[in-house]
């Protein structure tokens, strides 16, 4: 007997902490085009290009604390474990392939992350284009298929592979912006599931 792939999105971030907006944006992809499963996929605090603030277990437990109610929603730990200091989303993404075999792979990435791609900042991007496809969310100020149009390699790609979705409502609230309220004596309480504000209270996280 044969069995339905399974749609898959895989959406990675630093989750630092992890916010009402990335839950938010996870259960929109999932329900508008109807995900079987999301993959929160934490990067690893020896990640070049971006600082962590606090570290790999800590996160985790706040994703792990965030997503427990939600059976669509699961954590994986591939990045913390495997690629520590290494890790690229087109090796990332080649290990789930063969991890689910039979499914259907998508990256989620807000629109900011495809201008960042056509601006020629990720590694390996043409095997990571050629190799996946893509949910794109909209953000404020991006011009979703003007970054494709610009970029050779995206719109020499563009069959269908990016599937490009505005939200309905432009929520910007960041982890950055909830790290500075937690740091400098603000009250971020309801930008962040009540688990995660309290977890980062008990712990004394993102204090200067
Ligand atoms: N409001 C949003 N709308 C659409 N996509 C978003 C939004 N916020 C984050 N994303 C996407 O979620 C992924 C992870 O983003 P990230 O965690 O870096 O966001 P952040 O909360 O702005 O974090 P930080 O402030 O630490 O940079 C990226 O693909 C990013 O584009
Ligand atoms: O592969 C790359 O070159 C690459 C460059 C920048 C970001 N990413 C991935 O994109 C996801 C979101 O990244 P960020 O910077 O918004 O936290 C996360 O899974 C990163 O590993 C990947």
């Amino acid at each position: 007997m044969t069995t339905k792939p399974r749609k898959i999105g895989i959406y990675g971030s630093s989750f630092d902490p992890i916010t009402n907006v990335h839950l938010w944006t996870a259960s929109t992809v999932a329900h508008r085009k109807n995900l079987d499963l999301v993959i929160f996929l934490p990067s690893s605090s020896m990640r070049h290009d971006k600082k962590t603030n606090t570290s790999d277990e800590h996160r985790v437990n706040m994703i792990k604390l965030a997503i427990q109610d939600n059976p669509k929603f699961v954590f994986d730990p591939y990045e913390l474990t495997v690629l520590a200091g290494m890790q690229y989303t087109f090796h990332t993404m080649r290990h789930f392939r063969e991890q689910y075999p039979e499914d259907e792979l998508y990256f989620i990435m807000g629109a900011d992350l495809l201008v960042d791609i056509a601006d020629g900042k990720w590694s390996h991007e043409k095997e990571l284009i050629e190799e996946n496809k893509f949910i794109i969310m909209a953000r404020n100020g991006i011009d979703m298929t003007e970054a494709i149009s610009r970029s050779p390699l995206l719109r020499n790609h563009d069959d269908g592979r990016f599937q490009l979705m505005s939200k309905g409502l432009a929520m910007e609230i960041s982890s950055t912006y909830i790290r500075d309220e937690f740091s400098r004596g603000g009250e971020p309480r309801y930008l962040l599931p009540d688990s995660c504000y309290d977890y980062i209270k008990q712990n004394s996280l993102y204090r200067i």
